[in-house]
């Protein structure tokens, strides 16, 4: 794993362009700018060209998204294939709710996507895999998790990052499982959010996107584990502040020291 692409990041300052939802908009752009990234967000059609141009990877949430939105989406998407901008996709509740589903895949068909991140129910959904997800959480199902993913990666030729209590990650061949963890993330809303941004920070300034996710997942994972384990009290909303300082802190060194994947 090549853990000194944080040092990389934090060099070049990647212009991560994000499309997030209204829940979530703040952690996702304090979390990737404490990181070492600068955040642009956008809901306007109008400005799409100009905001990919800029941009080194585009990140798109369908937390929340609105019929106008999609069209947004669209053109955004469109312009990043255009200018070989890496596009990264969370499918937010897809697993749940079919409408959500049927415009994601509408929106994959359209689109070369660099990284899918999702939960366990909104990767089996987009694999076309029987789960039981429930809401915006994963729920419950009983197939193979590594199997799903790389169903997911082969049929949309990309790199699929699947987060659980241990996170897998794929291109559709080779798989790397990383395990650190904290019960906390579960606890925090957009959580999901914030990791999924932080893959579009790596693939802005690697052009591996299969590196690009290994990375990000591992700083971001250990971040919320280094956090929880210094925590006197495991509370929610100490957790999401101290998760963004600790985006802030952390360095080569100790995701190297606290990694645990294989
Ligand atoms: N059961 C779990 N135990 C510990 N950490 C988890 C668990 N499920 C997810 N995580 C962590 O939470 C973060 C967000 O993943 P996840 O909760 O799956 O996304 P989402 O919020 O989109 O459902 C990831 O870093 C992942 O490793
Ligand atoms: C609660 C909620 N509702 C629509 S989007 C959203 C946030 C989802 O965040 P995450 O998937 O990172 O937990
Ligand atoms: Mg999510």
């Amino acid at each position: 794993m090549k853990i000194d692409l944080l040092d990389t990041l934090r060099e070049k300052n990647p212009i991560a362009f994000n499309i997030s939802n209204f829940v979530t908009v703040q952690d996702v752009a304090n979390g990737i700018n404490a990181l070492g990234a600068s955040p642009i967000m956008s809901e306007e059609k109008n400005e799409a060209e100009p905001m990919v141009q800029m941009a080194d990877s585009v990140t798109i949430n369908l937390g929340a998204f609105t019929e106008g939105q999609l069209q947004q989406i669209s053109a955004v998407t469109a312009f990043a294939n255009k200018y070989n901008k890496p596009i990264i996709v969370d499918p937010v509740a897809v697993g749940a709710v079919d409408y959500r589903k049927e415009r994601c895949n509408e929106l994959l068909d359209q689109i070369d996507v660099a990284v899918i991140r999702g939960n366990a129910g909104e990767i089996a959904a987009l694999a076309d895999v029987d789960w039981n997800a429930k809401g915006i959480d994963a729920g419950e199902g009983s197939g193979d998790l590594e199997e799903i993913a790389k169903k997911l990666a082969k049929k949309r030729n990309c790199v699929v990052v699947e987060s659980g209590k241990t996170d897998i990650i794929t291109d559709g061949e080779a798989v790397v499982r990383i395990y650190n963890e904290t019960d906390l993330f579960k606890l925090h809303v957009g959580s999901g959010d914030m990791l999924s941004s932080t893959i579009g920070c790596f693939c802005g300034i690697e052009k591996d996107y299969f590196e690009a996710a290994q990375t990000a997942t591992a700083v971001f994972d250990v971040a919320g584990e280094v956090v929880a384990k210094a925590m006197d009290k495991p509370l929610a909303g100490s957790f999401g502040v101290r998760l963004i300082d600790e985006l802030h802190l952390i360095d080569v060194k100790t995701v190297e020291k606290e990694a645990d994947f294989e």
